[in-house]
């Protein structure tokens, strides 16, 4: 089994959570699997670092930013073997300070993300983390954040992509996803 397929069989679908008609893929089983937990760093680490995305030759990554709540998960330890700052984005209410604010609707509700206003200089290169894009309202409110800061997205990275939503047009910068789930 590959290595992506082996990920994929970790993924549990749970229907009508958190509300009737949502099919919910819980990422968690793999976190619980530290094999699997390494793989899928391993998998975005090498993907950044071997690819060239095309916006960044350079390939250097100055800046992680990290979804609320699932993307913290995985962005501090991406951001670390890259060498790069870990950013975080969260819900309204909760970062201290200045910060930006960018409302969004997501696959089940509507909600607004912050983040500390001196936390990407201008110029910087950054990429967004997530576990997973559904409608892609919350990504796009991310890179608002970043464009707002002065920030560059050079790409959007998820474990999962639900492609039948088809959010990946919404976004600024190419995504990038392990697996893609058409159902
Ligand atoms: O593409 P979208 O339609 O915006 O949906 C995707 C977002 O929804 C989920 O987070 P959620 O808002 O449920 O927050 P949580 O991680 O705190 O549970 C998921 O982790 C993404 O951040
Ligand atoms: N279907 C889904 N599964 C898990 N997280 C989600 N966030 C938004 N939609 C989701």
């Amino acid at each position: 089994m590959s290595d992506t397929d082996y990920l994929k069989s970790l993924l549990k679908a749970h229907p009508d959570f958190p509300k009737k008609g949502i099919v919910f893929l819980d990422i968690f089983p793999i976190l619980r699997d530290p094999v699997a937990f390494e793989t899928l760093i391993t998998h975005f680490v090498y993907h950044l670092t071997s690819k060239t995305i095309p916006s960044l030759p350079t390939k250097k990554v100055d800046v992680v930013v990290g979804l609320d709540a699932r993307g913290f998960l995985l962005g501090p330890i991406i951001a670390m073997r890259l060498g790069a700052a870990f950013v975080p984005v969260r819900k309204k209410g909760k970062l201290p300070g200045e910060c930006v604010t960018a409302a969004y609707e997501k696959e089940y509700g509507i909600d607004s993300f912050e983040m500390q206003a001196d936390a990407i200089k201008p110029g910087q290169s950054v990429i967004v983390v997530d576990d997973l894009i559904a409608t892609g309202g919350s990504a796009k409110a991310a890179g608002e954040l970043v464009a707002k800061l002065g920030g560059k997205v050079h790409e959007y990275l998820f474990i999962i992509e639900l492609t039948f939503l088809k959010a990946a047009s919404k976004l600024d910068a190419p995504l990038y996803s392990i697996v893609q789930s058409d159902d």
